[in-house]
């Protein structure tokens, strides 16, 4: 296969506002503007991060202020969907679980070497804009990081909290040039042991290995870890649904896109995770899953477009 696939429009280079590192700093509350009052939603504290507590029917999920990052959502009577590591650091460091925002762009593709690791507002605190209770009483919720002053795009994101889970993030340009962004939603879904689980949905398609150079290789079958423990593959112009099968929680996971043509699925592996201070012993419980637009995937935006990326994410049974 052809070695690594670029983009054929570079990929626009950010820059960091000069107030970034003071809002990285900022004191965090999981404010209820009046306008956001309604049962079923409180703030609160979710190990230790201050967070929106979400409370349905059907499920429970918080979300963090830093980094509007879903922490946690548990559908009820089940365990949790999302792993955070018990070895997490804390702001300004991102939090090392759940569902981080890497926007708007992945990994540092196409930045500096300066440029902080998955964009820019993993570390941000998040406003929460507007929610509401549908009939059935799942809850709709609508976020955004602060506006970064340069940059040419805003970001805008829902989540609805219900029996299933479907977070849609919303990209515009609001400059007078195109712009080449990447994404990621990217999932730590929590499992019994990565040893065990496999991932369908993948087969046939290319992925770029970061471990052999992002080199282009066929998927055959479904993904398992290798033996030598370590995955971290960008699966290109894949359109999902993605199952996550775990037998050690006796569930699957599927994951099901929209404005999605990346997947990447990255564990660190025993070996590596020695040397990840937040990842460590916990390496086995975890399996990344991300919804994504890299690498050849990268969406270009004309001033005034939008895109969205949406993931939704049901749990059932193993089959
Ligand atoms: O340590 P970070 O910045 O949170 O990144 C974690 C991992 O995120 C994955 O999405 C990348 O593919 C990996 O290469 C990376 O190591």
């Amino acid at each position: 296969l052809p070695a690594a696939e670029t983009p054929t429009t570079p990929l626009t280079a950010f820059h960091l506002p000069d107030d970034y590192a003071k809002l990285t700093d900022a004191p965090l509350q999981a404010s209820l503007d009046p306008g956001v009052r309604m049962a079923g939603l409180s703030s609160g504290e979710f190990h230790g991060f201050p967070a929106w507590l979400v409370e349905t029917p059907y499920a429970t999920a918080a979300i963090s202020v830093f980094g509007g990052q879903l922490l946690s959502f548990v559908p009820k009577g089940g365990q949790d969907v999302l792993w955070l590591s018990p070895l997490t650091k804390r702001q300004p460091e991102p939090i090392r679980g759940g569902t981080p925002v890497c926007w708007p762009y992945f990994g540092k593709m196409g930045q500096a070497k300066g440029m902080p690791s998955h964009g820019l507002v993993r570390t941000l605190p998040w406003h929460l804009r507007e929610a509401r209770r549908e009939a059935d009483g799942s809850v709709v919720l609508q976020l955004a990081p602060p506006t970064l002053a340069g940059l040419p795009l805003r970001l805008g994101m829902m989540l609805r909290i219900g029996r299933t889970l479907t977070q849609t993030l919303v990209t515009e340009n609001t400059g007078s040039q195109p712009v080449v962004f990447t994404e990621a939603l990217h999932n730590y879904f929590r499992v019994g042991d990565v040893r065990q689980v496999s991932v369908s949905g993948l087969d046939g398609l290319t992925y770029l290995d970061k471990k052999d150079e992002g080199r282009a290789h066929r998927q055959h079958g479904d993904w398992q870890l290798l033996p030598d423990g370590h995955s971290d593959r960008i699966y290109t112009h894949a359109t999902g649904p993605y199952v996550l099968h775990d037998p050690g929680l006796g569930r699957h996971i599927r994951i099901t896109t929209r404005g999605s043509r990346s997947a990447v699925v990255w564990n660190a592996g025993e070996k590596a995770a020695r040397g990840i201070d937040d990842i460590g012993a916990g390496w086995s419980h975890y399996l990344a899953v991300e919804t994504a637009n890299v690498a050849p995937d990268a969406i270009e935006l004309q001033p005034g477009e939008r895109h969205e990326l949406q993931q939704l994410i049901e749990v059932g049974g193993l089959k």
